[in-house]
């Protein structure tokens, strides 16, 4: 993993700002767009930033605690919606379109065979580290090593994308069970009691629900682990597509993309890669408000406040998906608005 991060460009950022002072409109009336296209002026290098295309990098794999009845789902509607995605027919295939995005599925550890011709799909990555995590309930989800080994298939798609050209990175998962996981390394992470951060996932009902928390209660007091080392904690109570994220999170930052976070599995993948590098933080842009009740938790562990609040609670980048045109609205202005100056109007009368 990346020893640092670039910078954010103060330059850049201050070009931007200036220009927009200059666009024809009142000063600041564009409101949040306008903190956006400065912020993504920093990020990039660029005092005129383009997130336009972005990439959709969607990672898949297995969580053996899905073993434990925690999900509303089985476990093999993993591997059946990595044959949707490289089929292109769930719901982030529809918003990669829509946006022109170069949109990837990399299977980190989907335990389930892949449907006969899913392998195919040029839109599938084989990365494998291994079939699924182990139950967590009972042992570590899986080696630091494997963690390692996931983080750095996720940097390498980063790195794809980037080299395809892409502008901005949407970063997505699949995975049944991974609201139990992503539960447990909040938890584990920020000390919150699970009781307040469990959700739903896929739709639990209220003893569905009792028996998840109870669940995650006892694999924290089973595997014990260190909110100070988050790698382990990755390892011990964490997912194959969560480290993957965390992974593509740290590659996208290296080449300057801004990172548009998902929701609640997300966002959990995006504070272990801050825990791992504080200056993460200035490359994340928060897509969405989940309705899973722990994204409130881990939005707040990171100070983020999201761009949409729009009820979803799928995950896949979705949520992410739904916000880019925001981003891409603020790029826009910068480049495409008159000034006062090409209108010949003295903005200060
Ligand atoms: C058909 C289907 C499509 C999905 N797309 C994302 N998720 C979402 O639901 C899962 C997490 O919820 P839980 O922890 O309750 O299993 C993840 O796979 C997440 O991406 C889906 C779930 C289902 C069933
Ligand atoms: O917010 C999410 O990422 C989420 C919520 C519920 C189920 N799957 C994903």
């Amino acid at each position: 993993m990346p020893d640092f991060l670039p910078s954010l460009d103060s330059l850049a950022a201050q070009q931007a700002a200036q220009r927009l002072d200059r666009l024809t409109k009142p000063p600041g009336s564009l409101g949040r767009l306008e903190r956006l296209a400065v912020e993504l002026a920093a990020i990039q290098g660029q005092a005129l930033p383009q997130v336009s295309p972005p990439a959709m990098l969607v990672f898949a794999a297995d969580h053996g605690v899905a073993a434990e009845g925690v999900s509303a789902f089985p476990a093999e509607v993993t591997a059946q919606m990595v044959a949707n995605f490289a089929a292109g027919g769930a719901a982030i295939n529809v918003f990669a379109r829509q946006h022109g995005a170069h949109l990837e599925v990399i299977d980190v550890g989907v335990a389930t065979p892949l449907p006969e011709g899913t392998a195919d799909s040029p839109r599938l990555v084989d990365e494998r580290v291994r079939l699924g995590t182990a139950n967590m309930l009972h042992e570590d989800a899986m080696s630091r090593d494997e963690a390692l080994a996931a983080m750095v298939a996720g940097r390498r798609a980063a790195e794809r994308a980037a080299a395809a050209g892409c502008r901005s990175l949407i970063v997505g998962e699949m995975g049944i069970a991974n609201t139990t996981a992503s539960s447990a390394l909040l938890a584990a992470l920020t000390g919150a009691s699970v009781e307040g951060l469990v959700g739903p996932g896929t739709g639990l009902d209220a003893a569905g629900l009792a028996h998840k928390r109870d669940v995650i209660e006892r694999t924290l007091a089973a595997r014990r682990p260190d909110p100070a080392d988050p790698l382990e904690a990755l390892a011990r109570v964490g997912g194959l597509e969560i480290a993957a994220m965390a992974g593509a999170f740290l590659g996208g930052a290296t080449h300057r993309l801004p990172l548009i976070v998902d929701g609640f599995i997300a966002t959990v993948a995006a504070l272990v890669a801050c825990r791992l590098r504080p200056s993460l933080r200035d490359y994340l842009l928060f897509g969405h408000r989940s309705r899973e009740p722990g994204h409130e938790g881990a939005l707040a562990a990171l100070e983020a406040r999201p761009l949409v609040d729009f009820e979803l609670r799928l995950g896949e980048g979705t949520g992410a998906a739904l916000a880019f045109p925001l981003l891409d609205s603020a790029c826009r202005l910068l480049v495409e608005m008159a000034t006062f100056d090409d209108i010949g109007i003295d903005p200060a009368p």
